[in-house]
């Protein structure tokens, strides 16, 4: 097991480069959820201290060291913060596993992906350079024009507990790409490796106020930052109420959001498939990975017919091999959910569903061997119809509910048939079939004979009601940038609109 005595560092907000303390100094309790022990504590941020947090943001923007720098200068910075998350990965990835319940191969593993997100905007911030102003042909011997990127200002970051510091980084790094000053607010289930990350900006002397830290409470200090009249944008994942909320409060002062939301993604599983055990382990993979906390897990599985039993019975053989534990023994593959809430959420899920008519068919309560702590078996439900709760609602858990269909159409129709659109899979092997599923998924993002691998090049965020705008690749960058247009009258001739005085 890895060392579980790892110091939790106690630390202040960061802002405008230093630990501050919360104006009304409040702190709340970090829970480790394999354990339900208290094992230190965040500082709470207010009001008052988004008011600093955002006034030091700003002169970081009005300063030549952060608001003037070039693309291939803020890269440096950032390459350098890639470099220090790498130096640091086992204890970050140790910090992760004992805040949120996830296991230290996932954590290790988002600490690579930290580092490579924040390496490839880097790449980006350099080739920025030369795309910070296109000139636009107009054909036209009257005007010279031209397209600036500039960044957006000043903006704020809230996010989740699942991916607590790559679910940051995601946004964290394209901001300050595009040369933005930015405000993250990480979950108060889980902040101990975002406040880490100041220290990591402290080190390597990203200028003050280009990244300002503020734990706290979400509607405490979550919610001034997204009503605030100089933060020019907010970039929100997490719960549908939540992001409601936010761009409720944004819209009063017609401040630009972009929503990642939750899912309730399919996986289609058809009979032509060649290999019951790569499918079973992708289906696996797409709901039980993260204790099923991700919001582009495939929680429906859609399974034609012909080979329901066959599947289900190889789902469950590979299900039962599944290790679960302290998220910090080694192999473990399930850890706990992230906190009490979640697991009594989680429970009454799988209650709910019994309650109407489904039937359990794996899974369903706590694991035997583990008396303390928030786990919950991984779960698979079926006897699921499609008015049941479990079908509908986002559950964030280890939990899969079950549909067979006979045909294409009533297989793409179970798909569709959720308020959300993030991600959706097809695991088949006729490439014809696997385009139509591509065009009719109503989501955006599509996986083919997969599940969940994530890359930084690509557009990640959805439709319909798991939001809108994108995180990563380009899209990512776009969403921090102003696009400016510049025109200019190059003609020594008067514009003649008007009668001149002079020749009266
Ligand atoms: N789609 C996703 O990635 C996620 C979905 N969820 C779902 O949401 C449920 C609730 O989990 P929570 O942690 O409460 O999620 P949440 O959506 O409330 O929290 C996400 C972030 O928003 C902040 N926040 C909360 N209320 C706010 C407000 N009024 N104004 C501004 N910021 C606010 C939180 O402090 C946190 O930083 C979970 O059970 C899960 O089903 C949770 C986390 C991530
Ligand atoms: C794809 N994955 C699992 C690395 C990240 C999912 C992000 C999310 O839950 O929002
Ligand atoms: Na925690």
């Amino acid at each position: 097991m890895a060392n579980r005595n790892v110091p939790i560092p106690r630390r202040q907000l960061y802002i405008g480069g230093e630990w501050r303390e919360p104006v009304k100094k409040n702190r709340i309790p970090i829970i480790n959820p394999a354990t339900e022990e208290i094992i230190g504590d965040i500082p709470a941020a207010t009001a008052e201290d988004v008011d600093i947090a955002v006034e030091a943001a700003r002169k970081a923007i009005a300063r030549d060291d952060w608001g003037s720098t070039t693309g291939a200068q803020r890269a440096k910075y950032l390459r350098a913060i890639a470099a220090k998350v790498l130096e640091k990965k086992s204890v970050l990835a140790t910090l992760e596993s004992l805040d949120s319940g996830k296991t230290l191969f996932e954590s290790a593993a988002d600490m690579d992906d930290v580092a490579g997100c924040f390496e490839y905007y880097a790449d980006l911030a350099e080739a920025l350079d030369s795309r910070r102003k296109t000139p636009v042909n107009l054909n036209s011997d009257s005007f010279k024009t031209y397209v600036l990127r500039e960044p957006l200002g000043v903006v704020g970051l809230i996010t989740p507990w699942n991916y607590p510091l790559l679910m940051a980084i995601w946004k964290v790094a394209p901001a300050l790409a595009a040369g933005c000053a930015a405000i993250l607010k990480p979950s108060e289930l889980a902040s101990i490796t975002c406040l880490e990350l100041g220290e990591i900006c402290r080190e390597i002397g990203l200028p003050s106020g280009a990244l300002n830290i503020l734990t706290g409470l979400g509607p405490e200090a979550g919610g001034p930052l997204a009503s605030h009249p100089h933060v020019d944008k907010i970039s929100f994942t997490g719960s549908g109420p939540t992001g409601s909320k936010i761009m409720t409060a944004a819209a009063q002062l017609v401040k630009p959001v972009s929503l990642e939301l939750g899912g309730k993604s399919p996986i289609v599983v058809f009979d032509d498939i060649d290999n019951l055990d790569i499918a079973a382990e992708w289906t696996l993979f797409g709901i039980f990975a993260n204790t099923g906390q991700v919001c582009s897990a495939t929680s429906r599985l859609i399974v034609q017919e012909s080979i329901a039993s066959a599947f289900l019975d190889r789902l469950l053989k590979w299900t039962k091999n599944i290790k679960i534990s302290d998220p910090l023994e080694e192999d473990c593959k399930l850890g706990p959910v992230v906190s009490a809430g979640q697991y009594e959420k989680v429970l009454k899920f799988i209650s709910n569903a019994k309650s109407e008519g489904a039937t359990i068919l794996y899974g369903g309560e706590r694991p035997q061997h583990l008396k303390k702590g928030y786990y919950v078996q991984p779960t698979i439900i079926t006897d699921v119809n499609t008015s049941m709760e479990i079908w509908k609602e986002e559950v964030f858990g280890p939990v899969l509910c079950v549909k067979t269909f006979k045909t294409e159409e009533e297989a793409i129709e179970l798909a569709n048939d959720t308020k959300y659109g993030l991600a959706a899979a097809v695991m088949s092997k006729d490439v014809k079939r696997c385009e139509r599923f591509t065009k009719a998924f109503q989501t955006g993002i599509i996986w083919i004979n997969c599940s969940q691998p994530t890359f930084n090049q690509l557009p990640w965020g959805g439709k319909k009601r798991s939001g809108f705008g994108r995180d990563l690749g380009e899209w990512g960058l776009e969403s921090f940038l102003n696009i400016k247009q510049v025109t200019e009258y190059t003609s020594a001739e008067p514009w003649a609109f008007y009668k001149s005085p002079s020749r009266n």
